[in-house]
C-alpha cells in the first residue's frame, strides 16, 4: 500500500522507526518531513501530505506530532480527508472500520513508540465496514 507520513519535529524521532516497520512490511511511504527535530510549523507539512492523499498518490496518511491535534485540524481542513486522533490500538481499529478514516494522527509526546507502532499496524492492515457506517461517513462532507 502506498503511504503518506509526516508531522512535525515532536514527532520526528517516532516517524523515522515507524517508516522502517512499514518498508519492512512491504508498504511504500512517501515522507512529507521534516527531516530533522528542528523545531517546524506542522501545517507546512500536513497539507501537502492530506492533498496527496485526496489526488490518491497515497491511500493512508500517518500524522505524527507532540498531541496529535494540530495536524489533524490541519488535515481535516481537507474535504476529503478523514483524519482521527488515536492513541491506543482500538481507536485506530475503529477509526478505519466505523469511520473510514484514511488518516490517523499519533500524539508522540503521550503515546510510547511500541503503542503508536502497533497502532500504525492495525491502522493499515483493517477495512472499513461499510453498511451502516457508510450512510453516516458520506453525511461528513456536508
Ligand atoms: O498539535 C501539535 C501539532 O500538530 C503538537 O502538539 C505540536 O507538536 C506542539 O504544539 C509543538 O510544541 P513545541 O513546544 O513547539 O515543541
Amino acid at each position: 500500500m502506498k503511504i503518506a507520513i509526516g508531522g512535525d519535529h515532536a514527532g520526528f524521532d517516532y516517524k523515522k522507526e515507524i517508516i522502517s516497520m512499514l518498508e519492512a512490511q512491504g508498504h511504500t511511504l512517501q515522507d512529507f518531513g521534516p527531516n530533522s527535530a528542528d523545531s517546524v510549523d506542522y501545517p507546512d507539512h500536513v497539507h501537502p501530505l492530506a492533498a496527496s492523499i485526496e489526488k490518491s498518490d497515497n491511500e493512508l496518511g500517518i500524522l505524527i506530532c507532540g498531541s496529535g491535534n494540530g495536524v489533524a485540524m490541519t488535515a481535516n481542513k481537507h474535504q476529503g480527508i478523514r483524519a482521527a486522533l488515536c492513541w491506543q490500538k482500538e481507536l485506530a481499529e475503529l477509526a478505519r472500520q466505523h469511520n473510514n478514516a484514511n488518516v490517523m494522527a499519533i500524539p508522540a509526546r503521550f503515546v510510547s513508540l511500541d503503542t503508536a507502532k502497533e497502532m500504525v499496524s492495525a491502522f493499515v492492515s483493517t477495512d472499513f465496514e461499510g453498511g451502516r457506517h457508510q450512510n453516516r461517513v458520506d453525511k461528513i462532507s456536508c
